[in-house]
């Protein structure tokens, strides 16, 4: 339950229109047993005025109670509307904080942390997840508190009029609202926690798939796939129709306590008329409002099915909100650096406590202005080397100064706006060449638009585009060729001048021609810049002043 608590205090800030909402659903509610037990006691009484002659009907006050109908009837419709509106208002806000919440919370842990995530389960809990924990408000919070609060008044209505009718509605009221759904909910925790497990598996199958297609279709492991998402959807069809057999089974009890509380409600109501304590017009009144009282716990059952869903969901949610920031959250400003010169001296770094150093006792010394070529064999910790420059992940020995200032000074954040990083991987956004280029710089205008693309030697080709700048790139940049989209990370570079480049393999996958051409137009990008050149190709060392060999966690200085 903590979970849920934690959930509460999470949309306590919206309490104003929480509580707004549930403040009309319970208005609409006792609107409605106000008309039905109003109109059941008006036309008893009025039949039995009928009957007892001309008399009774000339004194008999019409007026009064058939205002008091149109009043309830009319209360309730615009209670009705004005309860869909507010609730709805405040289940968008929720939304909007709790999106905004879980965002904040993942910030830090990007990219770090998130890595160890699979990219459709981070996608699922963002979008899926959330949306199940905003369904609290309207299918749990709502529902259940409007029952109890609409219940007591309703059972304090009837205790006026029989004692033991009260305490019949107060009994059934709990047996459909809280007995049945209870005891569906226990039904029905596990299969609902299987749902939400097999639908977020299904679904990250299903991403996975289609990011993967062509490995799939290659390597003819379609068949494999399609089989093992058969049985999580066989799986799922088993879950779902046994919540739908225990659905059934809260139904029918729900259904039998309600119409035994209307019997009971009528007998006592009888036995009240008999004993001459109420009049004979009242007895069907309390049927009526009886009737109109079981509309308050209908959604009970369902709320504590969307509970189940809802703890599930919670409990994904905050385990990965919790996760630690790979760097701690930076209290203080950051430092202001003098110059950007890099020291790093005896540094040490590991992933995990208990994994083996990959940076160990690393020295290296990159004045201001310098270009460092980085070389070594695959897993020797270049990219390391970056992570911990770019403070993506925390080091445990040694001293690393940046512009004179530690290291540990920087978050993440601070350093990005020293450092430009241009890698085989660099992402163009499935929108057009022109938005591509502003993520660099958005306060860049045309005319530094063109110039970048004119530095990194991609102006013809755009203006060739029917729609120039404003030509889509498609998913990923597909509808460019590799140099082509190494060349947009070229010109984002150029837009943003910041004093630091980081080349990370940047003409890995392009041929020796396309490189060549890559690599001139790379060389007054370099300028002024103090540089990081990764790479396993000797072409772009040429435009080096120092090249250093990553080895057992070490930097060695290249002959
Ligand atoms: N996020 C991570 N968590 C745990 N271990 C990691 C992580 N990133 C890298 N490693 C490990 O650290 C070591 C160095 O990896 P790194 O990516 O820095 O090597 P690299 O020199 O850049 O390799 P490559 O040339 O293949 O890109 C490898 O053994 C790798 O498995």
């Amino acid at each position: 339950m903590s979970d849920i608590w934690r959930l509460v205090r999470l949309l306590s800030p919206r309490r104003g229109w929480m509580l707004a909402g549930l403040g009309m659903a319970t208005v609409t509610l006792l609107a409605n047993f106000g008309l039905l037990a109003l109109s059941g006691w008006f036309l008893a009484a009025t039949a039995l005025t009928g009957l007892a002659g001309i008399a009774a009907q000339n004194t008999f006050n019409f007026f009064t109670p058939s205002a008091m109908v149109r009043f309830f009837a009319t209360l309730r419709v615009l209670s009705r509307y004005t309860e869909r509106l507010v609730t709805h208002e405040a289940t968008f806000r929720l939304l909007a904080d709790l999106r905004v919440w879980f965002y904040t919370r993942l910030e830090p842990l990007a990219p770090a942390a998130l890595q160890t995530q699979r990219a459709a389960d981070l996608l699922n809990r963002i979008v899926a997840d959330i949306d199940t924990l905003n369904l609290f408000y309207l299918r749990v919070f709502v529902p259940v508190l409007t029952a109890i609060a609409a219940g007591l008044l309703m059972a304090a209505f009837f205790a006026f009029f029989s004692w033991p009718a009260a305490l019949a509605l107060i009994l059934g009221l709990a047996l459909n609202g809280m007995l049945a759904p209870v005891l569906t909910n226990r039904l029905g925790a596990k299969p609902g926690v299987e749902i939400t497990r097999l639908t977020a598996a299904l679904r990250t199958e299903y991403v996975e798939a289609l990011q993967g297609m062509g490995e799939l279709l290659v390597f003819g492991a379609a068949p494999a796939m399609q089989a093992r998402a058969a049985v999580l959807n066989e799986e799922l069809a088993t879950a779902q129709a046994q919540m739908g057999r225990v659905a059934g089974l809260g139904l029918a009890l729900s259904g039998l306590a309600a119409n035994a509380t209307l019997l009971a409600v009528l007998v006592f109501g009888a036995r009240r008329f008999e004993a001459g304590g109420i009049g004979a017009a009242q007895v069907p009144m309390l049927v009526l409002g009886a009737m109109a009282a079981f509309e308050a716990t209908a959604p009970l059952p369902g709320a504590l099915q969307y509970l189940g869903q809802i703890k599930e969901a919670a409990r994904r949610i905050f385990a990965l909100a919790d996760q630690p920031p790979p760097i701690a959250p930076q209290e203080a400003a950051a430092p202001k650096p003098a110059g950007y010169g890099l020291s790093l001296d005896n540094i040490t770094l590991r992933y995990a406590p208990d994994s083996p150093a990959v940076l160990n006792g690393l020295c290296l010394t990159v004045p201001e202005g310098q270009h460092i070529g980085i070389v070594g064999a695959t897993g020797a910790g270049k990219s390391t080397l970056i992570n911990l420059l770019l403070r993506f992940h925390e080091f445990q020995g040694g001293v690393a100064r940046f512009g004179g200032q530690d290291l540990r000074a920087f978050g993440s954040a601070d350093m990005a706006r020293h450092i430009t990083v241009i890698s085989q991987r660099s992402y163009l956004f499935h929108t057009t060449i022109r938005d591509n280029l502003l993520l660099a710089n958005g306060a860049a205008d045309e005319a530094a638009l063109w110039h970048a693309l004119d530095v990194a030697q991609l102006s013809d080709f755009v203006r060739s585009l029917p729609r120039g700048l404003d030509c889509l790139v498609g998913e990923a940049g597909s509808r460019l060729s590799g140099g082509q989209a190494r060349r947009i990370a070229l010109a984002r570079a150029v837009l943003k001048p910041a004093p630091w480049l980081i080349l990370d393999e940047p003409t890995e996958g392009l041929d020796t021609e396309t490189e060549r051409a890559f690599l001139a137009d790379l060389a007054p990008i370099l300028k002024g810049r103090t540089v990081f050149y990764i790479t396993h190709r000797p072409a772009g060392l040429k435009l080096m002043d120092e090249v250093y060999t990553l080895r057992d966690g070490q930097a060695f200085k290249a002959a």
